[in-house]
């Protein structure tokens, strides 16, 4: 079957065909390191990993995933000015505390993860071709500024669909040097007060990089000079991703075939934001839901529409997964182990679904029948059949990265997979072991299973579904 995706630039579905038989390259911006991660700020990685995911699982493809993390910009060194702590301790502070936000949620970790100011060389590189090819020009005042020419490339617009002569510019810009107003900055000029660790030397002065290109430079040196598709979030489109495309492909690179956005999470009809002061952190939501619930909250819709997000939400979420999760644990219980071969033949509905553009509800509808359909298997004893049921819930789970029985979401890692495995089958054992002498009425044996457990950094939760296990969190090491 033909995986079908909407192309931001086109706006239109287009039939998915990678640029080499087998393989798929895709970039996708990564976040800018001057905060930790609210909910709306982690939705691109949770979008896109249901993409990535589905092109291996779904459509055998081997997915190179490029995101890149921005550990440089205004606002981080604004904030180091301010606190006095130096930029990249800021930016790595925060660099960490969203790696683990998106761990927690079971986003699978990106092939490659370049840091931005580790690509100084491959961004002067290119403003070079640009420079020699016409496209780009050191200020005319002198601040060692390096401008994109945005006149001199007919096709600027294209990614957002419209003209130079309808474009103001940004509110924010500044005029000087330039030969049009809506010229964007390849380099920004050493400026006095700056720290010297956030300027490097190029043939037009010292300074550092400006944002668009940095993107430019990362997805060539890791994907190649064409790639299949680059996402992010719907703002970025303009002028992130025109200025990306523009600069990539007036130094003759062909850059991405396709564009894809994801929408906001919102409060109140509006982009949930630090500075509208309506935003979550991933660490706050997951003290009182579980971090599986609100990867599923992230996963249900679809990634064009909005999340609206308002209390309750994440309630819907849990109950959702609890039927999931209830329903695998029985078959578990009666029916013996649920593990996919990766062969299993997906229900159709799911796979149209998810072909159609990552139709998630569609493909979640098809999770939730086939949990309906176990169970009624399990009250009527055919055991067998539910265990079939049961593996394609997991198979189908996996691929939108909520799977119950995954172990990552007891151990709060997803980076080790076998060392999960093994942990989990270990803990498991002895949760068994504590459960025979609840039943049996042993408290001084279940209590001592606990505090071995306890002991070993395990934390255990008793839930209607059974027993859960986590690492015990702030533990020292
Ligand atoms: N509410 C949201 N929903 C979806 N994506 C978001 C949301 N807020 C931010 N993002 C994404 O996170 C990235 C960084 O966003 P942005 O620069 O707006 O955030 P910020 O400057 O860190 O602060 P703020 O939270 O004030 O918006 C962008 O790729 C953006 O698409
Ligand atoms: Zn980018």
């Amino acid at each position: 079957m033909t995986l079908r995706l909407f192309d931001s630039q086109s706006r239109e579905l287009r039939d998915f065909v990678p640029l080499q038989p087998g393989r798929v390259g895709i970039y996708i911006c990564g976040l800018t390191t001057q905060a930790p991660p609210h909910i709306g700020h982690v939705r691109f990685a949770v979008a896109f990993d249901v993409l990535r995911r589905w092109l291996v699982r779904g459509h055998g493809l081997d997915v190179t995933l490029v995101r890149n993390v921005t550990d440089l910009d205004d606002k981080i060194l604004r904030k180091s000015a301010e606190s006095g702590e130096d930029w990249f301790a800021l930016s790595y502070r925060n660099e960490v505390a969203t790696a683990d936000a998106l761990r927690l949620l079971g986003v699978l970790p990106p092939t490659y993860e370049p840091r931005a100011m580790g690509h100084i060389t491959e961004m002067v590189e290119l403003m070079q071709t640009l420079v020699e090819r016409g496209h780009a020009y050191p200020a005319e005042d002198g601040s060692g500024d390096v401008y994109f020419d945005v006149r001199s490339w007919p096709a600027y617009g294209e990614v957002t669909n419209q003209k130079i002569d309808d474009m103001a510019a940004a509110e924010d810009a500044d005029p000087r040097g330039k030969r049009d107003p809506r010229d964007f900055a390849l380099w920004k000029g050493h400026k006095e007060g700056e720290p010297e660790s956030v300027s490097w030397p190029t043939p037009w002065g010292r300074g550092r990089p400006g944002w668009h290109l940095e993107c430019s430079a990362m997805a060539r040196k890791y994907l190649g000079d064409a790639f299949d598709i680059h996402g992010g979030g719907v703002d970025l489109r303009f002028p992130h991703h025109e200025n990306e495309q523009a600069q990539s492909r007036a130094a003759g690179l062909p850059f991405t075939s396709l564009w894809m956005h994801n929408a906001w999470v919102t409060t109140g009809g509006e982009k949930m934001s630090k500075s509208l002061g309506n935003s979550l952190l991933i660490h706050e939501v997951t003290k009182h839901a579980r971090p599986l619930a609100v990867r599923y909250y992230l996963t249900a819709a679809h990634y064009r529409s909005m999340i609206e997000f308002h209390e309750g939400s994440l309630a819907e979420a849990e109950a959702a997964v609890d039927r999931i999760e209830g329903f695998l644990r029985r078959a578990l219980g009666s029916a013996g182990a649920v593990t996919p071969s990766g062969d299993e033949k997906l229900p159709d509905d799911f796979i149209e679904a998810m072909d159609d553009d990552l139709g998630v509800s569609g493909a979640l509808a098809a999770v939730h029948e086939t949990v309906t359909r176990g169970n009624t298997a399990l009250d009527e004893g055919e055991n067998d059949h539910a265990r079939e049921l049961a593996t394609l819930v997991v198979a189908m789970t996996d691929i939108l990265g909520v799977n119950p029985l995954d172990p990552a979401w007891s151990s709060g890692d997803s980076s080790n997979g076998d060392a999960q495995s093994a942990l989990d089958a270990l803990v498991q054992d002895r949760l068994a072991a504590r459960t025979a002498a609840r039943s049996a009425r042993d408290w001084a044996t279940s209590d001592a299973i606990r505090d071995q457990l306890a002991a070993a950094g395990i934390t255990i939760e008793d839930t209607p579904t059974g027993a859960r296990w986590s690492l015990t969190r702030g533990r020292e090491k």
